[in-house]
């Protein structure tokens, strides 16, 4: 015996639920049987589980995954505001649980992360492919050299309205989807030039170098972010759209809904 039992019995004590981060079937077996709500927060609901949050990226950083985790509990309402929730993690080894964290279900401000992927116009899928693309396009950059993207995702029709060419429609008469093999290739291709690609809500590339035009009036985003940036966060504020900014001088990925930055991540850490 360590003598640490009166600890670890404070740790778990009066929780609300356990937050479970695998889709192991003998570990959920072990909480199913517990006498505690569990909420598997995964990419697959692979238990078949009957609280589950999906979970659209791998998260690298434990913090953000838990955000993610705890915002979609609660937007599920597997759990509510002031409950205390006990996390199950990975840190060193991502098929290993090797952390425990207890956390109010408050105390993180919520990003609307978890909002970006589950309550936006465009499917999720569609989102996280875009995701996807931006992060492997900021890895590896075109031909060695950092580059820029934005991608606007949702409400096509809209966003086609308030914005205008800067050059021929490449996607004009094609029928790709963003998560297509080819587009990848394609999308980088076409990145190196101006203006931003515009996905519909199903994930069909709708058109590539529209130069936006949202009001630029009452936009308010971190100094240093250029026009890329604004015409994102303003296309989303104008629309429904969600969009998608690769950062060509700092590297990083953001996404943007209603105007506001909901995601930045470095796609080096992915
Ligand atoms: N309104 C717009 N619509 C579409 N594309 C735009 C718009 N404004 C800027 N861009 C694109 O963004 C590119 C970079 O512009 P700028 O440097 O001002 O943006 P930024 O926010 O600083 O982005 P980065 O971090 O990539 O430099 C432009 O060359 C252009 O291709
Ligand atoms: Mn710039």
């Amino acid at each position: 015996m360590t003598g640490l039992g009166d600890f670890f019995d404070d740790l778990v004590e009066d929780i609300a639920a356990v937050l479970l981060f695998t889709q192991d079937n003998s570990t959920y077996g072990h909480f199913a049987e517990a006498d505690v709500s569990t909420v598997v927060v995964a990419s697959d609901n692979a238990v078949d589980a009957d609280e589950f949050v999906s979970l659209p990226l791998e998260f690298t950083d434990v913090e953000g995954r838990i955000r993610f985790g705890l915002e979609g509990a609660l937007d599920q309402e597997f759990v509510e505001e002031g409950d205390d929730v006990l996390c199950l993690t990975q840190s060193f080894d991502e098929n290993d649980l090797d952390t425990i964290v207890r956390i109010r279900a408050d105390e993180f401000t919520r990003t609307g992360l978890y909002d970006l992927f589950t309550n936006s116009r465009p499917d999720a899928d569609v989102v996280q492919d875009v995701l996807e693309v931006a992060i492997e396009l900021g890895k590896k950059g075109q031909k060695g050299k950092p580059v820029g993207a934005l991608f606007v995702v949702g409400d096509a029709g809209k966003v086609m309205n308030k914005s205008r060419p800067l050059s021929y429609n490449p996607f004009e008469k094609s029928h790709v989807h963003v998560g297509d093999p080819i587009v990848n290739v394609m999308l980088k291709e076409f990145s190196r030039l101006d203006g931003a690609f515009v996905i519909s809500d199903g994930g069909k590339i709708v058109s590539a170098y529209r130069y936006l035009e949202p009001d630029a009036e009452g936009i308010d985003i971190p100094k240093g972010l250029g026009t890329r940036h604004m015409a994102a966060a303003g296309t989303t504020r104008d629309t429904n759209a969600i969009a998608v900014v690769l950062s060509e001088s700092d590297g990083m990925v953001r996404a943007f809904k209603a105007g506001e930055i909901v995601l930045e991540l470095d796609p080096e850490e992915y």
